[in-house]
């Protein structure tokens, strides 16, 4: 999906109108199927960008079109359906904590189907070869039948993760989708997820707080700071001074020169609780 951002503005529906808004005038293209990560401090206005972009949230200066369409001109019929060709994949994923993990992963086809369809795949569900072998692609295939409340945080994150790779839609967003995952497992989201976009021509894009697995997964890297863009631009160029830049106030998060990154660790072995 093409998508073009013109100084555009957002702000949380519950900040006071004295604040300022969260996204400031950010100006962004990206061509379909490009993958690019988002990162800056917290309050940066990340979490804002993502839900502006997933058209739950209305501009409140500026606009954005999704292949050359204004969502905020369509009808509110033509916006749901604009809608069922997103997905929107939040840091702490709404899981019914009773439903099994099957039924959970299944539902990221509900924007795609119909009432019908969706209503009977509760009681019959269908597909459950391709929850399955979205799983396995997360290291989680012997958790098909679990009860997503009996899963660590960690894991009902890829249980999150795993449901967009059902979801054909053809923009993908991600809140932070590794705050809760091991250094291996995050390596190997991340690897999974970029790899499936490539593979389904989806564009990707992802908000970070980790930015050396930022710089060694993705081609783009956009930085944002108090609502604006402090830099857009592709990993090898996103130098120490300006990660200082974007995290002035705050440690900056160390990072090796792109060819020294080092290799992923090994995986961990996980004891049972
Ligand atoms: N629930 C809320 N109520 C009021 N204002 C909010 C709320 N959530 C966010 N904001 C405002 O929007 C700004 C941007 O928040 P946003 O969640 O987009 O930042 P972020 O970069 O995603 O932060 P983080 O990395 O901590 O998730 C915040 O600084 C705050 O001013």
């Amino acid at each position: 999906m093409n998508i073009e951002l013109k100084s555009l503005s957002g702000r949380h529906p519950a900040a006071a109108s004295s604040a300022p808004a969260a996204l400031q005038g950010l100006d962004l293209r990206l061509a379909a199927g490009e993958q690019i990560a988002v990162i800056g401090p917290s309050g940066a206005g990340k979490t804002t960008l993502l839900h502006l972009l997933a058209c739950a949230l209305q501009p409140s200066g500026g606009g954005l079109t999704l292949d050359a369409r204004d969502p905020w001109r369509l009808s509110s019929r033509d916006r749901q359906r604009l809608r069922g060709e997103l997905f929107l994949a939040p840091q702490v994923p709404p899981l019914p904590p009773r439903q099994r993990v099957v039924t959970a992963v299944l539902a990221g086809r509900l924007p795609r189907i119909g009432l019908w369809h969706a209503l009977r795949s509760l009681f019959y569900p269908t597909g459950i070869a391709q929850a399955d072998a979205a799983l396995a692609r997360f290291d989680l295939a012997d958790k098909l039948f679990a009860r997503v409340d009996r899963l660590s945080g960690g894991e009902r994150q890829r249980v999150g993760l795993a449901r967009a790779l059902l979801s054909q839609a053809r923009l993908v967003l991600v809140d932070e989708p590794l705050s809760a995952l091991d250094p291996a497992r995050a390596h190997q989201a991340l690897a999974t997820l970029t790899q499936w976009a490539r593979d389904s021509g989806a564009t990707l894009v992802a908000t970070l707080h980790d930015v050396p697995l930022a710089l060694q997964h993705f081609p783009r890297i956009v930085g944002l700071r108090e609502g604006r863009l402090v830099f857009d631009l592709p990993p090898g160029q996103v130098t120490p001074a300006l990660l200082g830049e974007l995290y002035a106030h705050e440690p900056a998060p160390a990072v090796a020169p792109l060819d020294e990154v080092p290799a992923p660790p090994r995986a961990v072995v996980m004891h049972c609780r």
